[in-house]
């Protein structure tokens, strides 16, 4: 083995070794190509793509709203409890594998309800995947129910009206609410009322800010719908008072530095700003967003920015513990996973944050 190759499975078993939550996670963005085609098969659902390689092939996007297509003709395969169950077992074992201890998983109901499938489907076969590896493996997880920003203030509301007689029965996984979808010219105020509503009844809030939008949507996110993180709120470098506040408020900003790639928010990765926000003292973590169409899960996405940017092992493991502190998980098992993660790097750290990894 060359010294490359041997210093790149240290710094990979390095990484998967640091115990890490996974913030901003699309569960219809971890359907692969083959499980699309498995269940187009199961369900008689047609595929205007001819085989698997040929839908891989067709994902090349110039920004978000060409992705977003894709995405929702992805998830239209999805019609039974299994398929959701499928989907999501699928990507919590992946995720186990890569050092993921907790999940956060953000859907979309109104993808599926709008093609008939009842919200209590979406919520079951979901929920008895996060359950059952929960109680199998100990790897805990909870859902972010988000709506779609680019349909209406009333469909929010709808949607939240469905959802809430399922909430009893599953308090156990449902944490929060959070917004995504084509963001330009869908702002957050569009979404204050819907979201105070949310906040009366007690849920956690996020909402995509500032990745295609500019950085007054990651304000109004704040100011507005009173989140507590910003996913991905990359374009927030654009206003420096608005930095200087996330740094001093220690509001988390969950980054997908491989689907900014694949997206054009970026050029090249190594043009990120992810480093430089980390290094001005940011909570910034890092997600693996829509894994199955931007190539790669939480593991690729550490050490594609651990390469492109010269991530220190100090500062992977300070990402690491960043994603713990900004969970929703409860503070005592906060607490265990961040001492877990310290001792995991003995008495002596690999190095002081100033060596590339
Ligand atoms: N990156 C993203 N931005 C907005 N909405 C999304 N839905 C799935 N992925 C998304
Ligand atoms: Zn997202």
């Amino acid at each position: 083995m060359t010294s490359t190759a041997a210093s790149t499975t240290e710094l990979e078993n390095f990484v998967r070794s640091l115990p890490k939550a996974e913030l901003h996670l699309h569960i219809e963005g971890t359907l692969e190509p083959e499980l699309i085609f498995a269940l187009a098969a199961r369900n008689g659902v047609a595929l205007p793509y001819a085989s698997v390689q040929a839908l891989r092939a067709a994902y090349q996007f110039t920004n978000l709203q060409s992705f977003l297509d894709l995405y929702y003709a992805g998830a239209s395969v999805l019609l039974a409890e299994r398929d959701f169950y499928d989907m999501t077992m699928a990507y919590l074992r992946r995720a186990q594998a890569d050092g993921v201890v907790h999940a956060e998983i953000m859907f979309d109901p109104q993808t599926h309800t709008v093609r008939g499938v009842p919200m209590e489907t979406v919520f079951a076969g979901i929920a008895r995947a996060l359950r059952e590896m929960r109680d199998t493996t100990g790897m805990s997880g909870c859902l972010l129910m988000s709506f779609l920003r680019h349909l209406s203030e009333q469909d929010a509301f709808d949607t939240l009206d469905a959802a809430l007689p399922l909430r009893a029965q599953y308090a156990d996984v449902w944490t929060g609410i959070g917004l995504d979808s084509g963001e330009r010219g869908n702002p957050p105020e569009k979404f204050q009322r819907v979201y105070a509503r949310c906040r009366e009844l007690g849920f956690r809030l996020v909402a995509h800010a500032g990745e295609e939008g500019p950085a007054a949507y990651v304000r109004d996110a704040l100011d507005l719908l009173h989140v507590e993180r910003i996913d991905h709120g990359v374009r927030s470098e654009d206003d420096p008072a608005l930095i200087q506040r996330l740094r001093e408020q220690r509001i988390p900003l969950t980054v997908c530095p491989l689907s900014n790639l694949k997206l054009c928010v970026v050029d090249s990765l190594n043009q990120h700003n992810l480093a430089r926000l980390l290094r001005q003292g940011l909570c910034i973590t890092i997600n693996s967003d829509d894994p199955a169409y931007f190539g790669g899960y939480l593991l690729e996405n550490y050490l594609a920015s651990a390469k492109a940017l010269n991530l220190s092992r100090e500062e992977l493991a300070t990402l690491a513990e960043n994603s713990l502190h900004a969970s929703f998980l409860p503070a005592a098992r906060k607490q265990e996973l961040v001492q877990r993660l310290r001792d995991g790097m003995g008495p002596a750290r690999p190095n002081r944050g100033d060596e590339p990894a």
